[in-house]
């Protein structure tokens, strides 16, 4: 059953975010209206193309005036100059929310500029591909997933509990926890996972003149997902590593400390250690896919989900 959450909602960024929560609105007919803002004019005439709104506006004040939710889906180092500009168009007792990939930095940008009366709860879902751009959405992509809010001292609980509701209707789990405990938290279950796979996709890229293409002739099912998550965007991933530095850092220096842990494990051919370490990762997996975290999505060219009983 279908019923309207807001009159209307606008959207500001309208990528691979942006774009499947169009969708998933549109689906669910959470709002009267979905107002859409993006920076670039062919992204624009894009989501028009595809019917993603309503309305449409260059203008992100047009888009979020009269708004009753306004979300915010653009790189996370955009964060604060966006909030600025929409912040005198706000209405009063409007919900202001962001998906951004890191929290403590957003808030920082953001917080400043929300004027009084306009509730700001930062969120995140956990849900995402490497692709972007408003061709990319879905409106399944949160199906399942995660959304984590990390609502500010004083957060109104009603406003909490409609865009609580809202994300649910969208089809997530949600979670409430501190920036800081977010940002630790996605530095390593998300964020060094693509510096990995930036960075061994780089280092067989240099391999390449040295192999003459059998990087790519080659390459296995591993080094693939790996390439996966490095084909995620560009400037989207620079802003993350930008904007969570400090935990980023402290999660590569325990992962440095760990892999050399490992290539001594291997110098010395201590078998039980790599045995006993494997295992333990082996665990891992199975543990996620028993939470059924681990849900493929048709169209996202991963494997198929591994049934745990297998071994
Ligand atoms: N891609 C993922 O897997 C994923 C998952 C969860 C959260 N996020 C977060 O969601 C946000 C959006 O990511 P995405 O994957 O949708 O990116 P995307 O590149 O697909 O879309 C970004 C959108 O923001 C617009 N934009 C950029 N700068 C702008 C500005 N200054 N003003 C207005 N619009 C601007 C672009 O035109 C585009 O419409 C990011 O903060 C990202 O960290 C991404
Ligand atoms: O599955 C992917 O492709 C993603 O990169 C999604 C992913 C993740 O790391 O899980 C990426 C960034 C987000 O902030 C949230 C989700």
């Amino acid at each position: 059953m279908t019923s309207t959450m807001f009159e209307k909602i606008a959207l500001v960024g309208i990528g691979l975010i942006g774009s499947s929560l169009a969708r998933v609105i549109h689906r669910e007919g959470l709002a009267g209206h979905v107002a859409i803002s993006t920076r670039s004019e062919t992204t624009l005439a894009r989501a028009r193309e595809l019917g993603l709104g309503s309305s449409y506006a260059m203008d992100a004040k047009e888009a979020v005036g009269d708004a009753d939710l306004v979300i915010v889906s653009v790189p996370v180092g955009s964060s604060g100059e966006v909030a600025e500009e929409i912040a005198p168009a706000l209405k009063q007792g409007a919900i202001l929310t962001d998906v951004g990939s890191t929290k403590a930095s957003v808030i920082a940008q953001m917080q400043p500029h929300v004027p009084a009366g306009v509730h700001f709860i930062p969120g995140h879902p956990l849900a995402g591909t490497e692709k972007s751009g408003p061709d990319a959405g879905f409106a399944e992509l949160f199906e399942n997933r995660w959304c984590i809010f990390t609502p500010l001292p004083g957060t109104d609980p009603a406003a909490l509990e409609k865009l609580s509701e809202f994300w649910r209707r969208c089809g997530s789990n949600i979670d409430t926890m501190d920036p800081q405990h977010h940002d630790m938290t996605l530095a390593i279950v998300s964020h060094l996972p693509h510096i990995i796979a930036y960075n061994i996709v780089g280092t067989a890229d240099d391999l390449e003149s040295v192999t003459k293409s059998e990087v790519i002739k080659y390459s296995a099912s591993g080094f693939r997902d790996f390439t996966r998550l490095a084909a995620s965007d560009p400037t989207m991933w620079r802003d993350v590593c930008l904007h969570n530095k400090d935990a980023i850092l402290e999660m590569l220096a325990r992962f440095s400390e760990d892999l050399a842990s490992l290539q001594r494990a291997i110098r010395w051919s201590d078998g039980e250690k790599l045995f006993d370490l494997f295992t333990r990762t082996r665990a891992v997996r199975r543990s996620i896919i028993e939470a059924g975290q681990d849900i493929d999505v048709p169209d996202f060219g991963r494997q198929a989900v591994e049934h745990p009983a297998k071994g």
